[in-house]
């Protein structure tokens, strides 16, 4: 292959049983690999940085050539745990909700189910680099990835917005899948997504890897995350999707239907 295909991955733990697939197959040799946080992927692939990645599916709509690749991405079934809103206080007393700048799918999910499931009028405020310590008094927050996983014990409610979604909808949710923005060829996508199956494969070697001290990670890649996106995953990704108006996928903040 002439031309290198510029992938971009997710800088958290979720990803590494994908990576370590990737990394370990030739697929790699006709790649350039760069990880990010969720968001900031986003702005990548829709600048045309790079040519696929692992998106945050609320920002397909937004996104000039974007489709699925592969059957691989970041999904669960109930409690995902790296997903919450952490709060000081009950639910019922929660006035503003900030919403974290790293996420582009889960800031939309909070809202959708503050508003569809909790049936709560917030105020929502944006997040900067510091926001985890101004989450205090009736302000809670939306926190992912790692950063999540690490704050499990210090607040006193953590409400679980995978699990939330499945006691709404009796779906599956997909936090992220791998997105192409352009035509890729179909033997490299078929090679790159037999490398994300074959790293899931090494789940033990991963957590041998990676040392975290927080949560068990045994329980993490096994139960919570589920990286094959079957039928089950689709119906959920469908709803969510078709849930969020189009007009909006791109912006915070608006109406959104359930
Ligand atoms: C389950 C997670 O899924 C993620 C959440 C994302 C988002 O909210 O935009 C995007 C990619 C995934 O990493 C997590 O990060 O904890």
């Amino acid at each position: 292959m002439d031309e290198k295909i510029r992938v971009g991955a997710v800088s958290y733990l979720n990803t590494k049983p994908l990576l370590y697939g990737i990394e370990r197959s030739d697929v790699r040799h006709d790649m350039t690999l760069s990880v990010a946080y969720p968001a900031l992927l986003a702005q990548q692939l829709r600048n045309n940085e790079i040519d696929m990645a692992l998106l945050p599916v609320a920002a397909i709509p937004g996104i000039n050539g974007a489709h699925i690749v592969g059957d691989h991405g970041i999904a669960s079934d109930g409690n995902v745990v790296s997903v919450a809103i952490f709060s000081r206080v009950p639910m019922e007393e929660v006035t503003e909700v900030y919403l974290d700048y790293q996420s582009r799918t889960s800031v939309r999910l909070a809202q959708l189910l503050l508003q569809h499931y909790w049936k709560k009028e917030v105020v929502y405020r944006t997040a900067d680099e510091h926001f985890i310590d101004n989450i205090k008094g009736t302000t809670a927050g939306v926190i992912i990835g790692d950063r999540a996983l690490k704050m499990l014990n210090d607040f006193a409610y953590v409400y679980d917005l995978s699990a939330a979604w499945k006691a709404h909808t009796g779906l599956d949710f997909v936090f992220a899948a791998w997105v192409a923005n352009k035509e890729l060829p179909q033997g490299f996508i078929a090679r790159f997504d037999a490398a994300n199956a074959e790293g899931l494969k090494h789940i033990d070697a991963v957590i041998a890897e990676n040392p975290f001290p927080w949560y068990d990670l045994n329980v993490y890649y096994r139960e919570n995350i589920q990286y094959v996106l079957d039928e089950p995953k689709r119906k959920g990704l469908d709803k969510f999707l078709k849930s969020l108006s189009p007009t909006l996928s791109e912006g915070e903040g608006g109406k959104l239907s359930l």
